[in-house]
């Protein structure tokens, strides 16, 4: 086991239930199909007119009635068909709506390891093509009954005109019915194919976007063209044989219909001249049949979207059934507040390794920090300090050993709460695409009025930076307006003071700050410490000189604890660190 030990089994989300979301608005698609239905029935009214019209024709008898008629029947048939699709087009939105909705939501609650493997290009797929897939079921939940339905009253109604000629149409359509079918069942592993190979290029076009100034900098810009258009050229080839299959479909159709008409004429021409078959019941007949070529049409492509849209549908149901983030099973909804005289942060031989790695990035770590008060976290580049971190704020779990938070193990800290009392500055200073003010109030239960945003914005020296911006504090940032490393820094750090925390986790703080903003952080910290417990990693030591505990680690160990000066007497790795990086010693 590694980064995601199951301590507790969290209940994997619902599959996609197709039928459930179609008729999550029973009395919408009832209307639509019925609707639909009538303008079936139009449709299949004119024929017959037809032949009324070549009766009164022949007999010299009025077709005033006959042709309004004929125009009742074809306008009424147009109306209701406009008022299916408009009803079926919201079904579908609706539905689209809701399983976005639901597959984002999902996705957030994920755990960090999951999302880093699935890639964020892949996941964004399922929300765009694979959702746009699914959204076309809904045409061919009326699409298919209908088409059948038409199929099946043409075939009466040409029963009933002459049985002998449809015995001979359904004869010379069968064999290619066959054929299409076993088309439209390859098509729904080609369309996975297909899925799949796009979000692989979406995956690497997002990741090369991310890294674009490294791109630049480095001209990989055609390194990173020819990746893509490998991935382009994988997406053509498997789209490419769903185009064969998609366009063997129609002319598979078009023969059979050919050979129909062909046979059909070939026996009804013999019918009539042996007197078996009238002239309007044979013209009839032939609208018929040429009428039933579209349903049988609709009915061959709707199986193909539905093949399209089930496909799309697994993809969907394989990311919902991947375990969201592990609740304990004894969660409470309230936590009662920690006691006040228990350590802020306690590991007790705590071991974890990162999914996909052979090393473990802890090892038997075992250490404590005060209720209050500055602990730095230190120690060389990959010695595990932001990994320790991750599992304070139970972003992974330890695979052995156990993590206690106020008190609490964090197996059993139901996670929202944990994270409330918990403020975690990361390493890239992540803004959300948000305004500068929601930024600011993440984490927070109450919002801030503007007297504390002040205040924080003030504390880290950004009251200008943020006054320059278009909107002020209501500029909607990370598009157009982005702000520096060393801003979002401070915004970090004036997000952490805004908060309710407890504990104040805080990764590389200090890494793009200059000097002034260095000594801003340094009060800041001293202030936040009166109150409140920060864990601060950080290689530049002189921030964290002052901090009441340092824990220095390696490997994936902790090597000593202790305070800066008797570390520095009886730790000489700690030595060594402080020495390279010429920190006189007070
Ligand atoms: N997402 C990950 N997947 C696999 N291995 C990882 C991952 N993150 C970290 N590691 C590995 O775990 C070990 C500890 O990493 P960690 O980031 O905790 O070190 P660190 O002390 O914070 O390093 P630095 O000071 O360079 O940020 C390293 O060997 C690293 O390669």
């Amino acid at each position: 086991m590694v980064d995601q030990p199951a301590r507790t089994t969290p209940r994997p989300a619902e599959r996609i239930r197709l039928r459930r979301e179609l008729t999550a608005e029973p009395w919408a698609l009832t209307l639509a199909l019925l609707l639909a239905l009538a303008s079936t029935g139009a449709a299949l009214a004119l024929p017959l007119l037809v032949r009324t019209i070549i009766t009164d024709f022949s007999a010299h008898r009025p077709l005033g009635t006959d042709v309004l008629l004929m125009c009742a029947a074809a306008t009424a048939g147009a109306l209701a068909q406009a008022l299916s699709s408009f009803l079926l087009a919201r079904i579908g939105e609706r539905m689209t709506y809701r399983l976005r909705t639901r597959i984002m939501e999902h996705t957030l609650r994920l755990p960090l390891a999951v999302v880093r493997a699935q890639g964020t290009g892949e996941l964004t797929a399922r929300i765009t093509s694979d959702a746009l897939l699914l959204r076309q079921v809904v045409d061919v939940a009326t699409q298919l009954p209908l088409a059948a339905l038409t199929v099946t009253a043409t075939l009466l109604v040409m029963v009933w005109i002459d049985w002998i000629l449809t015995v001979v149409t359904v004869v010379a359509f069968a064999a290619l019915t066959a054929l299409v079918l076993l088309i439209v069942r390859r098509m729904k592993a080609n369309v996975t194919g297909q899925q799949d190979a796009v979000g692989r290029i979406a995956q690497r076009f997002t990741a090369d976007l991310e890294a674009l100034s490294t791109i630049k900098a480095y001209r990989a810009e055609p390194m990173a063209a020819r990746a893509l258009a490998e991935d382009a050229e994988r997406l053509r080839a498997v789209s490419l044989v769903g185009g064969r299959l998609n366009s063997l479909i129609p002319a598979v159709l078009t023969l059979g219909n050919q050979l129909a008409l062909i046979a059909v004429i070939l026996a009804g021409g013999a019918r009539m001249a042996t007197g078996g078959l009238q002239a309007a019941a044979f013209a009839a007949f032939l609208l018929y049949l040429l009428q039933t070529v579209p349903s049988i049409s609709a009915l061959a492509t709707g199986f193909g979207r539905l093949q399209s849209g089930l496909a799309a549908r697994d993809r969907c149901t394989d990311l919902l059934a991947i375990a969201p983030e592990a609740e304990p099973q004894d969660a409470e909804r309230t936590v009662p507040p920690p006691p006040l005289d228990v350590p802020s942060v306690v590991f007790k031989s705590v071991s974890f390794t990162h999914t996909g790695s052979r090393d473990a990035a802890l090892r038997g770590v075992s250490f404590s920090t005060g209720r209050t008060g500055l602990t730095a976290v230190v120690g060389p580049s990959g010695a595990g300090k932001s990994t320790t971190l991750s599992l304070i704020d139970c972003f992974v779990r330890p695979a052995s050993g156990s993590v206690t938070v106020l008190g609490r193990d964090t197996a059993h800290w139901p996670l929202n709460a944990l994270r409330a009392r918990i403020a975690y500055v990361d390493q890239a200073f992540t803004l959300i695409e948000a305004t500068a003010r929601e930024n600011l109030q993440l984490g927070r239960t109450e919002p801030a009025d503007d007297v504390e945003l002040a205040a924080a914005l003030d504390a880290v020296g950004l009251t200008e930076d943020i006054a320059r911006l278009p909107r002020g504090l209501d500029t909607p940032l990370g598009r157009e307006c982005d702000l520096s490393g060393g801003q979002r820094q401070r915004m970090a750090l004036a997000r952490a003071l805004l908060s309710d925390a407890e504990i104040v986790l805080l990764d590389e703080p200090t890494s793009q700050l200059d000097g002034l903003n260095e000594q801003r952080f340094r009060t800041i910290v001293a202030d936040l410490a009166a109150t409140r417990a920060v864990i601060v990693v950080a290689h530049r030591l002189s921030t964290v000189q002052d901090a009441h505990h340092v824990i220095m680690m390696n490997h994936g160990t902790v090597v000593d604890a202790g305070d800066h000066l008797t570390l520095l007497e009886r730790c000489p790795p700690y030595r060594e660190l402080v020495t390279s990086q010429a920190i006189l010693t007070p």
